[in-house]
C-alpha cells in the first residue's frame, strides 16, 4: 500500500481556485518533497492530506485513512507526525518537558532521550525553550513531529533559516527517519535539498502537478540539453570548430546541444585529428533549479492570473 494517494483533488477559496486537479502517491519510506513558487498551492494540498481542510472534491488516502473523515480523523492524528512553520511551543518549559508532554499524546511514543539525541539536541535538553536559538527551535519542531513514532512525517520547509551545517544535520536526521521505515512529504524552495534528499519530487504550478519524478530526470532533465563546453586550445579560432560555439572572455567555448553523444564525437574526433587535446572538456545537464525555473515561468506565462507569484496567506 502506498502511504499517500491522490487524485483529481481540488480547492477553492471563494473566487481562488488554489487546487486544481491534483493527483500524486506517495510510496512508504520514500522522501517525496512537493515544491513550487509561492501561493501553488503546496500548503493548501498538505493541510487537506494531514487532515486540516476538506477537500471540495478529490480522492485522498493518507495511510490508508481518509483525511477528510471524522471517523479517521484521530487515529490519523496519532499516525502522522507534522513539522509546520511557526508552531506554537511554550516558552517557559524545557526542552525535555516539552517533548515529554508531547510524547504522552501518542500511543507508542520515541524515547525522550532518543528523540534529542536524533534532533542534535540532547545537551540542550535542560535549557528553556524561550534561550533556544531559530535554529534550535526548529530541531526542536522536529523532535515533536518525531516523538510520535510516525509512519508519516510532513516537514513543510524544514531547513528555512538554517545555516550550512545545520541543514546538513537536519537532511541527516531525515534520512535516518527514512532508514527507519518513515515516510516523508516535505515541501522545500531549495533545490539543492530536494536534489540531496528526494527521492521523488512533484513540481507544483498554479494549483496543478506540472512535472514529477525522481530529482535525476524530473522534467526531461536527463534527456534535454546538454551544455558541451571546453577552453579553446591555442593557436584555434573559434570558427574553425566543427560546431558552433562562441568564446567567452575567459577563451572558453561552450554550445547547447540536443545529442551530445554524437556532438561529444564530433568534436573530439576532430580536436584527435589535429593533436589537440580539449583542457576541462565538460558535458553539463540543467540542474534541478534550470529543470525547475522552466516548468514554473512556462505555467505563470501561459496562465491568465499568476505572472506575478501570489503571496500565501495561510
Ligand atoms: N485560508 C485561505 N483563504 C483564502 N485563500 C487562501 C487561503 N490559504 C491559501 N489561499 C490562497 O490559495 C493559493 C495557494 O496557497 P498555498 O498557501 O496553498 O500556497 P503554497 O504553495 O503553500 O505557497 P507558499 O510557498 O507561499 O507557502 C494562494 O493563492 C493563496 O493566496
Amino acid at each position: 500500500m502506498s502511504a499517500v494517494q491522490v487524485e483529481g483533488l481540488r480547492k477553492r477559496y471563494g473566487g481562488t481556485e488554489a487546487v486544481r486537479g491534483v493527483g500524486f502517491t506517495v510510496e512508504e519510506s520514500e522522501i517525496f518533497a512537493l515544491l513550487g513558487p509561492n501561493g501553488a498551492g503546496k500548503t493548501t494540498t498538505l493541510e487537506i492530506l494531514e487532515g486540516f481542510r476538506q477537500r471540495d472534491e478529490g480522492f485522498a488516502r493518507v495511510l490508508g485513512l481518509d483525511p477528510g473523515s471524522r471517523a479517521d480523523s484521530r487515529t490519523l492524528r496519532e499516525r502522522i507526525g507534522l513539522v509546520l512553520q511557526d508552531i506554537a511551543i511554550e516558552p517557559y518549559l524545557t526542552v525535555q518537558e516539552t517533548v515529554q508532554r508531547n510524547a504522552g499524546y501518542y500511543p507508542h511514543p520515541r524515547g525522550v532521550g532518543e528523540v534529542l539525541e536524533l534532533v542534535g539536541l540532547g545537551d540542550k535538553r535542560k535549557d528553556k525553550v524561550r534561550n533556544l536559538s531559530g535554529g534550535q527551535k526548529r530541531r526542536l519542531d522536529l523532535a515533536l513531529g518525531v516523538v510520535g513514532r510516525p509512519g508519516l512525517l510532513f516537514l513543510d520547509e524544514p531547513t528555512t533559516g538554517f545555516d550550512p551545517n545545520a541543514r546538513r544535520a537536519a537532511w541527516e536526521v531525515v534520512r535516518n527517519l527514512r532508514a527507519d521505515g518513515t515516510t516523508i512529504l516535505l515541501t522545500t524552495h531549495y533545490m539543492d535539498e530536494a536534489q540531496e534528499l528526494a527521492d521523488t519530487v512533484a513540481v507544483m504550478a498554479e494549483g496543478e502537478i506540472v512535472a514529477t519524478g525522481p530529482p535525476e530526470t524530473v522534467g526531461g532533465r536527463a534527456s534535454g540539453r546538454a551544455e558541451v563546453a571546453f577552453t579553446l586550445p591555442e593557436g584555434v579560432f573559434a570558427d574553425e570548430l566543427p560546431l558552433a560555439m562562441a568564446p567567452d572572455e575567459n577563451g572558453r567555448v561552450a554550445a547547447e546541444v540536443e545529442d551530445a553523444t554524437s556532438a561529444l564525437h564530433e568534436i573530439t574526433g576532430w580536436a584527435l585529428e589535429r593533436g589537440l587535446s580539449l583542457e576541462g572538456l565538460t558535458v553539463s545537464r540543467p540542474t534541478l533549479e534550470d529543470v525547475y525555473l522552466s516548468l514554473t515561468r512556462n505555467t505563470a506565462e501561459d496562465g491568465a492570473s499568476a505572472a506575478e507569484p501570489v503571496p500565501s496567506q495561510s
